[in-house]
């Protein structure tokens, strides 16, 4: 039997790091790695969304996975996610995660063509071949992948021992339920894991089954999300739903930014904390003039909800 507790906890999505002329910062990424350690997070989702993954080479986000490792190891679960669009790329990136000792490899389904379920089950199988020692996490993210994880391709990948959990990034927690009956009775009550996606509904997820949550603003407020965490595990959810208004209101604060989310959690780490983590990668909006209003008002959100924990 596998071993889930690495999973059941706060995951992190980890942020992109960039130095000034915007290549990947090493020392960002192990600073940010350090920093995450130190509020008591359970582990990181290297290279997702949140790590802009679908605008980086490969080989940056080997650097940026290497870089990970040498200061989480032994330390935190690191869940690599290494989907590209094309299989190779992939599978690449997959049997780096191995060589480089994470404990799971994570991928979306390819984007843009639709493919037939079969298909997608050979990409994802494809990967979890090229890293035979590692779980399987499938990243179901429709509103922003364009194809939705069916019941029916989770059972087809249920077939591959590796595959070990479902991240739902759907909006129907509804979603979490269904996956985790079925990976449950299929692998026996300790054998799957189903992390929460949508940060805004993170007590709501885990109420209807799920194990843990990774979550792209867990990182600029890991205080609230470990708290969290620790109140529904005491049955406590009336209290964990106090911190989840407020986490709620501060992403809301956050999202009315014309730059995009990512580039101002990026701005509120480095004002609180000197994190040094850069901007996002165009298409993706810098923060512009105007925006300095709402990075104010976010930080002073996160700050005063931290003071009241
Ligand atoms: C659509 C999307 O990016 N979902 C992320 C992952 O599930 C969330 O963690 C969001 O970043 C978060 O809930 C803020 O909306
Ligand atoms: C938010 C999230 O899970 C990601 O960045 O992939």
């Amino acid at each position: 039997m596998k071993d889930i507790t690495k999973y059941q906890g706060v995951i992190p999505a980890f942020y992109a790091c960039y130095d000034k002329d915007g290549n990947i910062s090493v020392e960002g990424v192990k600073a940010l790695t350090r920093h995450l350690i130190s509020k008591g997070v359970k582990g990181v989702y290297v290279g997702g969304s949140s790590g802009e993954c679908i605008y980086q080479h490969v080989d940056e986000r080997k650097k940026v996975l290497e870089a990970v490792m040498e200061e989480a190891k032994g330390k935190l679960t690191v869940i690599a996610h290494v989907g590209c669009n094309n299989t190779a790329d992939s599978v690449e990136l997959a049997a780096h995660a191995q060589s480089v000792g994470a404990d799971a490899i994570a991928s979306i389904p390819p984007i843009y063509f639709h493919l037939p379920e079969y298909a997608i089950a050979e990409y994802w199988n494809a990967m979890s071949a090229a890293a035979p020692d590692l779980d399987f996490v499938i990243y179901n993210i429709p509103q922003l992948a364009g194809t939705a994880l069916s019941m029916n391709l989770l059972k087809e990948m249920l077939k591959n021992p590796n595959v070990i959990a479902v991240k739902n990034s759907s909006m129907p927690t509804q979603d979490i339920q269904l996956f985790k009956a079925e990976g449950v009775h299929q692998r026996g009550e300790n054998g799957f894991v189903v992390f929460n996606g949508p940060d805004e509904q993170f007590v709501s997820g885990r109420a209807i089954g799920a194990d843990g949550g990774i979550g792209g603003t867990y990182a600029v407020m890991p205080e609230l999300f470990v708290t969290m965490d620790k109140l529904i595990r005491e049955n406590n959810f009336a209290d964990a739903m106090k911190i989840q208004y407020k986490a709620d209101a501060i992403i809301y604060k956050m999202c009315e930014a014309k730059g995009n989310l990512y580039a101002v959690m990026k701005e509120i780490l480095h004002r609180m904390y000197g994190l040094e983590l850069g901007s996002v990668r165009l298409p993706l909006a810098p923060l512009a003039p105007e925006d300095e209003a709402v990075v104010v008002e976010a930080q002073k959100m996160i700050e005063a909800a931290i003071a009241e924990l």
